[in-house]
């Protein structure tokens, strides 16, 4: 038997992978918002990758800026200090453990409900040990990062010849919309080096169970996508723009016409990364079902009928990499 000798500060095998060496992706489609041509250019985006890059998307820099500055100030605190904003269940800081069932990755996390209400709650576990500009930074950013989506999700719609261009977006504006927002910090790890040919997971692959994911992170080129031919590709970082991608109810939503685009976070033995995700989800007892006008005449739903609560169950009950969309398909032909 080979054993396989490991710095102890990567005591956990399951955060070692040796991934194929990916190169920096090229083709990323890349939409200006202001392009009187954007809403074809992203449903093209959709169905081809499932995630495209929004350039003058209105959101102030400094909104971003700012909140990554804040992030930092937290995460760079003792982990006593950051323990009492825990544990994730799912809400709150968690470090390494992603879930509740045994995923594990090179990251600290603080996860919230996305609900302005919530946020702003004064008892709020997170911001209760923490410096009021920190929330308000949140606030700012997601409000108007949901705004930006919201925006972008009109135009999908009018693009689908959806008559209500608000189809899609109500599901994020309303009260009751189960949105949630994360604050990922991959610290760098110089053990790594030690490893040659082997890789660190900082998130493992994944797609999304929510509508649409809007992330936005530092100058770092660790968030890889796989292809349709299921070749992994890095994606050129830039941070003043936005990553947005489709997420397993808007594959659903669109008869499996947009792709739930899968994904993940490589660490790096010199550079932390830091990102944040908007997840716009919709209220939790929202149907989740094809949308009629995308439909052609005569044809079938490919999922049985659901409710983002009853995914989101099932979801909550998988591990990261397991295909959650498989349980809800409709098996034609058996
Ligand atoms: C392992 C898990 C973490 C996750 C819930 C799950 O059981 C499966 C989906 C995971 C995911 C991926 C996207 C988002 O980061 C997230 C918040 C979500 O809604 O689904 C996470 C969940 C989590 O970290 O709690
Ligand atoms: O941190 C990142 O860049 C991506 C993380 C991610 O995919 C997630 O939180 O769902
Ligand atoms: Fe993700």
């Amino acid at each position: 038997m080979v054993v396989l000798s490991q710095p102890a500060a990567l005591n956990h095998f399951s955060l070692i992978k040796s991934c194929k060496p990916t190169s920096l992706f090229s083709g990323i489609p890349v939409v200006d918002l202001s392009d009187p041509d954007a809403k074809s250019q992203i449903i093209k985006a959709c169905k081809e990758y499932g995630l495209f890059k929004v350039v003058n998307h209105g959101v102030p820099l400094e909104f971003m800026t700012t909140l990554e500055a804040q992030a930092l100030k937290f995460f760079n605190l003792p982990e006593s200090e950051k323990d009492r904003a825990g544990p994730a269940d799912p809400f709150g800081y968690g470090s390494k453990r992603i879930g509740p069932n045994g995923d594990v990755g090179w990251i600290e996390y603080i996860l919230l409900n996305a609900n302005p209400e919530i946020i702003s709650h004064k008892s709020h576990s997170i911001f209760k040990n923490n410096p009021e500009i920190f929330r308000s930074a949140v606030e700012d950013y997601i409000s108007a990062v949901k705004k930006m989506t919201c925006e972008v999700l009109e135009m999908v719609a009018d693009a689908l010849g959806i008559d209500q261009r608000n189809a899609l977006s109500k599901l994020l504006r309303d009260e009751k919309s189960d949105s949630c927002f994360r604050l990922n910090y991959y610290p760098p790890c110089p053990e790594l080096q030690a490893l040659s040919g082997r890789n660190l997971i900082g998130f493992g692959e994944h797609t999304d169970p929510q509508i649409i994911s809007v992330l936005r992170s530092n100058n770092t080129a660790s968030l890889q996508i796989s292809l349709k031919d299921g070749t992994w590709v890095s994606v050129p970082p830039d941070q003043t723009s936005f990553f947005i991608n489709v997420g397993d109810c808007l594959q659903v939503m669109t008869n499996g016409r947009f792709k739930s685009v899968k994904h993940r976070v490589l660490a790096d033995t010199v550079s932390s990364r830091i990102s944040m995700i908007y997840f716009g989800g919709p209220p939790l007892n929202e149907k989740i079902t094809p949308l009629a006008s995308v439909m052609a005449e005569g044809e079938e739903s490919l999922y049985k009928e659901f409710t983002w609560s009853e995914y989101k169950k099932s979801a909550y009950k998988s591990r990261l990499a397991d295909y959650r969309l498989g349980l809800f398909e409709k098996s034609f032909g058996q």
